[in-house]
């Protein structure tokens, strides 16, 4: 464990005896690399990149929270990404290795989303895992509803090459034409801008890209979002290469379509489990 500089922001870098690595930036409780003991880097972060108050990391993993997308008054993604979080935790470097980072409310959260609370993110890495944990209190004396999302942006080192399994049988909402289907083909081929939010997946959902293979599986995130902005909505990013929509894609773990429902005083965590 030792703390770097990454975007210039500071990061604390989580290594285990057999070499895993992962880095996460203070910022966001964003984990922007991912090492797997003996493996490459798995996942997608923009050479454009950029980090300080009020921006949104490309690539890596965003923590959305308490507002997925545009489903409520809130900025897109609401605004846990885009903040300073503490580090609280971290663990000496063995097997398994950990971070625990905290947002709490202030009056700029306030502003904005009149409620207090304690979000903690635990990332764990051992081995060819990465664990992450999300947990929100409700540390005021009303309650409140909020959707969370782990944003993961996956490398591949050609999108269209890459096959999604997991999803079988299960209903998702085409977010680009607002239309709802049932999944009917395995795997799922990615051939340019796809946007999607599958409700209520239970089986790991597993990205093979094809020199690499990542299984994502999640404890109480419910749904699941695949999304990548394909050609033409990636030359209109700023912050995205013209070509890098081809080595990236967006598996979410998510709690969307029902969103959390938490009392005074009560807590709530979900994780999700990344295996390469
Ligand atoms: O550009 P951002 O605010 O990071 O959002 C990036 C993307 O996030 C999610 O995957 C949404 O489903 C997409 O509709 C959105 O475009």
């Amino acid at each position: 464990m030792a703390m770097t500089e990454v975007l210039g922001q500071a990061a604390v870098v989580l290594r285990t005896a057999d070499g895993a690595e992962a880095t996460v930036l203070l910022h966001g409780a964003h984990v922007v690399s991912w090492r797997p003991a003996g493996l490459p880097e798995q996942l997608y972060l923009s050479p454009r990149a950029q980090a300080g108050p009020g921006q949104a990391v490309r690539g890596g993993i965003p923590v959305i929270f308490p507002q997925f997308e545009r489903r409520g008054p809130l900025p897109r993604h609401g605004f846990a990404r885009d903040r300073a979080w503490t580090l609280v935790e971290h663990g000496p470097q063995r097997q398994h290795t950990q971070a625990v980072l905290s947002l709490t409310d202030t009056d700029a959260t306030r502003a904005v989303w009149p409620h207090a609370f304690e979000a903690e993110l635990t990332v764990s890495l051992s081995g060819r895992a990465l664990e992450m944990e999300l947990a929100v209190l409700n540390t005021g004396d009303r309650a409140f509803e909020f959707t969370a999302a782990l944003h993961t942006y996956l490398r591949c080192d050609d999108v269209r090459e890459a096959r999604v399994s997991g999803l079988l049988g299960g209903d998702f909402e085409d977010s680009l034409r607002g239309t709802t289907h049932r999944q009917e083909i395995e795997p799922q081929a990615i051939v340019g801008e796809i946007d999607r939010i599958y409700w209520n997946v239970v089986s790991p959902v597993v990205l093979q890209a094809p020199q690499r293979r990542v299984s994502i599986s999640a404890e109480g995130f419910p749904d699941r979002v695949l999304w990548n902005p394909g050609a033409e909505k990636a030359a209109a990013m700023a912050d995205l290469p013209d070509d890098d929509w081809l080595q990236m894609l967006c598996i979410e773990t998510a709690c969307i379509g029902r969103p959390v429902p938490l009392a005074a005083g009560q807590e709530w965590f979900a994780r999700q489990t990344l295996q390469a």
